[in-house]
C-alpha cells in the first residue's frame, strides 16, 4: 500500500469523531487533505470550522464549509490533523507544513485532538525528523545559536514565510527523551514563537493508516 492510501485510510477513519452540528478544527498538511476530501459528503452535519492555514482554508471553503475566525466561537468539539512524528505517549512533532503556531492554538481551543497519519510517523522516541521552529525574523540566529547551545543544529528553512510572517529553524540532531520538558525549554528562548513539538496538549486519538488498516491508540 502507497503511503497516500495509508494517509487516506487515516483521514476517513476520524469522520467516526465527528460531532454533528458543531464547530470543527481542521489542520494543514497532505492527510489532512484527505480529511478535507471525506468530509465533503457530511458538510451538511458541519455548521463551520476553524482553519490552521490559508491551504486548509481555501480547501474547506472548495467543498462548501464556511471557516470562521477563532475569536467567534466558544470552542471546539474535535480538531482533526496530522503529524509528522509521533511517540507512545501521543507526543507529536509537528510543523513540516510550517503551520504549526496556528495549529497549537486550534488544538488548545479543542476539546479532543484526533492525529491522523500513515504507520511510519509512529517512532519510540521524538527527533529523528527535524524539529520546526517558528521564530520571530529578527531573531533568527539569536534563536539558533541558543538551540545550538542545548546540543542540536538548527537549519533556516530558507524562502518560507509562515501565514503569521515569520520565519522557520528546523533543529536537527535531537534524540527527545522528555517532550514536556524541551517544549519548555525551547519556549523560554526569547524570539521563538512556537515550537513544533506537542506534548503539553498532545493528540488525544492518534489512527494511524496501513496496509491492513487503522491502528487506534487512546489516551489513558
Ligand atoms: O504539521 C503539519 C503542518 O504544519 C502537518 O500536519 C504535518 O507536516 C504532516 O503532514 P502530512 O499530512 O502532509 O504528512
Amino acid at each position: 500500500m502507497s503511503q497516500d492510501s495509508a494517509k487516506r485510510l487515516a483521514a476517513e477513519s476520524a469522520l467516526q469523531y465527528l460531532v454533528p452540528g458543531e464547530v470543527l478544527g481542521v489542520g494543514t498538511g497532505s492527510t489532512v487533505n484527505f480529511f478535507i476530501d471525506a468530509l465533503a459528503p457530511r458538510k451538511s452535519e458541519i455548521p463551520a470550522a476553524i482553519s490552521s492555514s490559508l491551504a486548509s482554508t481555501e480547501r474547506l471553503k472548495a467543498i462548501g464549509i464556511p471557516v470562521v475566525d477563532l475569536n467567534e466561537v466558544d470552542g471546539i468539539s474535535i480538531y482533526v490533523d496530522g503529524a509528522d512524528e509521533a511517540d507512545a505517549g501521543l507526543n507529536l512533532i509537528k510543523g513540516g507544513g510550517a503551520a504549526l503556531t496556528r495549529e497549537k492554538i486550534v488544538a488548545a481551543a479543542s476539546q479532543r485532538f484526533i492525529c491522523i497519519a500513515d504507520r511510519s510517523k509512529r517512532v519510540d522516541v521524538l527527533g529523528a525528523f527535524p524539529l520546526p521552529v517558528e521564530v520571530i525574523p529578527m531573531a533568527r540566529r539569536l534563536v539558533a545559536r541558543k538551540l545550538a547551545a542545548i546540543g542540536s543544529r538548527p537549519v533556516w528553512r530558507e524562502g518560507v514565510v509562515t501565514d503569521n510572517g515569520n520565519h522557520i529553524l528546523d533543529v536537527h540532531g535531537l534524540q527527545i527523551s522528555d517532550p514536556p520538558a524541551l517544549e519548555s525549554t525551547i519556549n523560554q528562548i526569547a524570539g521563538v514563537v512556537t515550537v513544533g513539538l506537542f506534548a503539553h496538549r498532545g493528540a488525544d486519538v492518534l489512527l494511524l493508516g496501513h496496509a491492513d488498516g487503522v491502528d487506534r491508540i487512546e489516551r489513558a
